[in-house]
């Protein structure tokens, strides 16, 4: 079943001037469910622009985009995000630092502005967010109570992959999220995505520059060049695929 199908998209940024930009040169794709995609590319080739233009932080100029068979092409973040989540490079991003571990995932639970974050103090629940925590293996389980902006890049970014798939969503977009942290701890983080994408089966769209990981995780791979999909390999033929082959395919 299909998650994602995107077709004839086109970007251009600076229409009209000399500085003007074909950043996605009608592409077509469709994700499927249980999808796990690894997005590479060289520095510019439109990685970060197709995922905004999917998420919804910048409008395509053509093109449809329809996300858990709801045409969104012309709907804002919010709408789409009733079926996706976000986790971005940079781990400030996906979290509130002022607030705690526990008020933190409250929030992400509750899609609503409503909650108070002073009353919620429900023992059940507070065990729930322990034992989801514990399976981190982090330690973040002994900060509940700590203010997200004292843990380390790399808690504070399983903590926002945490947030980001609490609500279960349809599509998981992580733009090159381990990328600012140190390489250990980069590959905990890995470790931890690939274990929470086959636990809760979460379609997923992941961008990295690290090749290594394109290769060892997802079922499918996509390289991104000049605007345009230049390759999209699944199953046996990704697993099969190495280093060297990838690295021509850059040519
Ligand atoms: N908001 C914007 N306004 C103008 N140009 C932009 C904007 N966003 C991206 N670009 C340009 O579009 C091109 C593609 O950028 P994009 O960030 O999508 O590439 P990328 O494949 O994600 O690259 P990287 O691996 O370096 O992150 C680049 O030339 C970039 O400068």
């Amino acid at each position: 079943m299909k998650v994602l199908q995107v077709q004839h998209l086109q970007k251009v940024f600076f229409p009209g001037t000399e500085n003007e930009r074909h950043v996605l040169k009608n592409i077509n794709l469709q994700v499927d469910e249980g999808d796990f995609i690894a997005v590479i590319g060289n520095n510019g080739a439109g990685k970060s622009t197709l995922l905004n233009t999917i998420a919804g932080t910048l409008s395509a100029d053509s093109g449809e985009i329809d996300l858990a068979n709801h045409n969104v092409s012309k709907k804002s973040v919010a709408y789409r995000s009733r079926w996706m989540s976000r986790v971005f490079q940079d781990p400030k991003m996906g979290t509130a630092g002022d607030l705690t571990v526990l008020q933190n995932l409250v929030l992400a639970q509750s899609h609503t502005n409503t909650v108070n974050l002073h009353w919620y103090q429900k023992k059940d629940d507070v065990k729930k967010y322990q034992e989801l925590l514990q399976t981190l293996n982090m330690g973040l389980e002994n900060f509940l109570n700590t203010q997200v902006k004292y843990l380390s890049g790399g808690q504070r970014q399983a903590l926002s992959l945490l947030m980001a798939t609490l609500s279960q969503p349809k599509l998981l977009l992580l733009d090159e999220h381990t990328a600012a942290l140190d390489p250990k701890t980069s590959q905990e983080v890995m470790k931890i995505t690939d274990e929470m994408v086959q636990r809760k089966h979460l379609t997923t769209m992941m961008i990295t520059h690290k090749m290594s990981d394109a290769l060892k995780y997802g079922n499918r791979l996509i390289m991104v060049q000049d605007g345009q999909i230049k390759l999209d390999v699944k199953g046996v033929e990704k697993q099969n695929l190495n280093k060297e082959q990838l690295l021509e395919a850059f040519a």
